[in-house]
């Protein structure tokens, strides 16, 4: 049911149109901050891939890409709404964001479910990760139900230099659906739909959720915390391990997301510390043993392309006109330089 609500609702944002009013926009300006991401700097060569998994997946992503077919409307700049022909894509963007800097983060408070929003610091972490993605195609965005993902997502958003409105669908009953209807079809397809979902919320910390940290550590020690915080399969008091978030967070990205990456749509995701790095263990193929390692940086995107069948890992761009990750794809290429030419 929700499935089917969320796809819908997708539907009805297909964007088939080129930019009207492209020329009015305003020049980008390019962002020349550098930074590091710990993801990707301590997990290098990491990328092993059990083939069961693989194999599922290859299978799953084959059959849902031979049903739909997508269209890029950046590509496709001569053609109008009504003429344009739907073409297949076998390749899709993806981008991870975990949330800037929480008010929790700041003061080094457990969080977990606790709907907190972003620090000062986190809401320039959020403007410099959209400034480092600005140039890569978004045309569907997943969050969690807390507002930090959302602040992030929406925050990134305003520096995307193709300059689509995000617009959070509400599916939650038939009143507001019907109550946050679109009613022209150019306003629509100048939107990009956001869905928020439970399943990317953060893992649930149970009874250490507002405790402080470094506290906790002093109080039950720091391998006794450390494990709560980090290994796979041990639960911190009454809440839950990243094995238990991973079976929500893990099947909404293969039910929800994927089919969408496959139909070749361009997804971002802003979720959590635990949410995504139960994500990235599916989409790396880490072991239980590799992913206690795996830390994310706040605010840092991350890049993924699907291409056929298979996940590869990009980086995390520096720069909006990074030539390394952009020069992976003719598809990404293409789409930064029709931005370039029509700003
Ligand atoms: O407090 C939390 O919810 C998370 C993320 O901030 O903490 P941890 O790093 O321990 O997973």
């Amino acid at each position: 049911m929700a499935a089917e609500v969320c796809h819908q609702a997708i539907g009805t944002f297909q964007s088939n149109s080129f930019l009207n009013n492209a020329k009015n926009n305003q020049k980008f300006q390019k962002n020349s901050i550098i930074l590091t991401t710990k993801y990707f700097t301590s997990c290098n060569g990491l990328s092993r891939r059990a083939s069961n998994y693989s194999a599922q997946r290859k299978c799953r992503i084959r059959s849902s890409a031979s049903q739909t077919s997508v269209v890029d409307p950046v590509l496709s700049p001569s053609r109008s709404s009504t003429t344009e022909t739907p073409r297949k894509s076998n390749e899709a963007a993806l981008i991870l964001i975990r949330h800037g800097e929480s008010l929790w983060n700041e003061k080094n408070l457990f969080t977990g479910c606790v709907d907190v929003p972003l620090s000062k610091k986190g809401i320039d972490e959020a403007i410099e990760a959209g400034k480092r993605i600005s140039s890569i195609p978004v045309d569907v965005i997943f969050t969690s139900a807390l507002v930090r993902a959302q602040m992030t997502a929406m925050l990134a958003m305003t520096q995307h230099r193709r300059r689509k409105v995000p617009i959070i669908l509400h599916n939650e009953s038939e009143q507001a659906r019907a109550w946050s209807q679109i009613f022209s079809e150019d306003t629509k397809k100048q939107s990009i739909p956001v869905i928020a979902s439970w399943q990317l919320n953060e893992r649930m910390y149970g009874e250490l959720q507002g405790l402080n940290k470094q506290e906790t550590a002093d109080r039950y020690g720091k391998e006794q915390v450390h494990e709560w915080r980090r290994s796979y399969d041990i639960p911190p008091p009454n809440g839950e391990s990243l094995e238990m978030c991973a079976e929500r967070a893990v099947a909404y990205f293969r039910e929800e997301i994927e089919p969408q990456l496959s139909s070749g749509k361009n997804v971002m995701i802003a979720a959590h510390g635990n949410s995504l790095r139960s994500i990235i263990m599916y989409l790396d193929q880490l072991t239980s043993q590799e992913v206690i390692s795996l830390e994310l940086s706040t605010g840092i995107p991350m890049l993924y392309i699907l291409k056929e069948g298979k996940f590869i890992r990009r980086g995390s761009p520096i720069g909006p006109a990074e030539a390394g990750v952009y020069a992976y794809t003719n598809n990404l290429a293409l789409y930064r330089q029709k931005l370039d030419d029509l700003y």
